[in-house]
């Protein structure tokens, strides 16, 4: 089987924050990620994964003002300054919490922006993001969203996100395959995961089932075939990442909500 990291920010909604890491601990969970770590200190994050036996496999750099309905800095002309503060902050969360991998989202494309000059920022920023994050010893991630959920989110498919990587040429700068995006967006998953896993250009990988985004045993996507292929495929070609569980039990939030809808792993 995959292995397998609880979403904190998707999961165990039905504890507190910080609760969240003893609960996913309890059900047998060894790694976390989460989104957003910023409204906790680091040292008190450090405390819960290490109380719990925890390992912090990924987190995201600060997006902006996201109840501004930002959405990331990565391709904003005119915001090098703010994103470079915003990597800053998440490295050094990256180090208290001794995690390998950043997610640094693109930003949404703002009306009428020229798509070139896009671009052309969010390679420059990313550059200067990877090699930041090269001294620190860490990876920097970018993930295809899709625009259902992330209306005008700049990157959206995986054969983008991998020429990025290729073109930046950066060993630190990997794609984050999330298999729900990709579905929503593209399809052929299957093939996707045989094709970009041996590339050496997936840093992590998500899932949740489609369209709903919950647990990963229902929907239109099979995962009991999917996990059998990343078994196969990974085996193959040495690829030994982690998978995050990043989705919404279906219970909602009630007591024992994620707990319950973990059958799935279990089986
Ligand atoms: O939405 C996702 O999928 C993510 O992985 C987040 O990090 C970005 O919203
Ligand atoms: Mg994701």
């Amino acid at each position: 089987m995959p292995r397998f990291a609880a979403n904190l920010t998707m999961l165990y909604n039905e504890h507190n924050f910080l609760d969240r890491f003893a609960a996913a601990a309890q059900d047998g969970f060894c790694a976390v990620e989460f989104l957003f770590p910023y409204e906790q200190a680091a040292k008190d994050l450090a405390l819960r994964l290490q109380d719990n036996g925890l390992q912090q496999v990924l987190f995201n750099a600060p997006p902006g003002d996201w109840a501004a309905g930002e959405r990331g800095l990565a391709c904003l002309p005119g915001r090098e300054a703010a994103f470079r503060d915003s990597m800053e902050r998440a490295l050094d969360y990256a180090h208290t919490l001794q995690c390998p991998r950043i997610h640094v989202m693109a930003g949404l494309a703002p009306a009428g922006a020229d798509a070139s000059a896009l671009r052309a920022t969010y390679l420059a920023n990313l550059a200067w993001a990877a090699n930041a994050a090269a001294a620190a010893g860490r990876e920097v991630l970018i993930e295809p969203i899709n625009q259902r959920d992330m209306p005008g989110y700049f990157l959206n498919r995986q054969d983008a996100a991998h020429a990025i990587v290729q073109e930046l040429n950066a060993p630190n700068l990997k794609v984050q395959f999330d298999l729900y995006h990709c579905q929503v967006v593209e399809g052929d998953v299957a093939t996707k995961i045989r094709h970009y896993l041996p590339t050496g250009r997936v840093g992590h990988m998500q899932m949740a089932s489609v369209p709903e985004r919950h647990e990963p045993d229902g929907g239109e996507l099979n995962y009991s075939y999917l996990f059998a292929v990343l078994d196969e495929v990974s085996q193959a070609c040495g690829w030994e990442g982690w998978l995050g569980c990043e989705y919404r039990p279906r219970l909602g939030a009630v007591a024992g909500a994620t707990s319950q809808g973990l059958g799935w792993m279990r089986g």
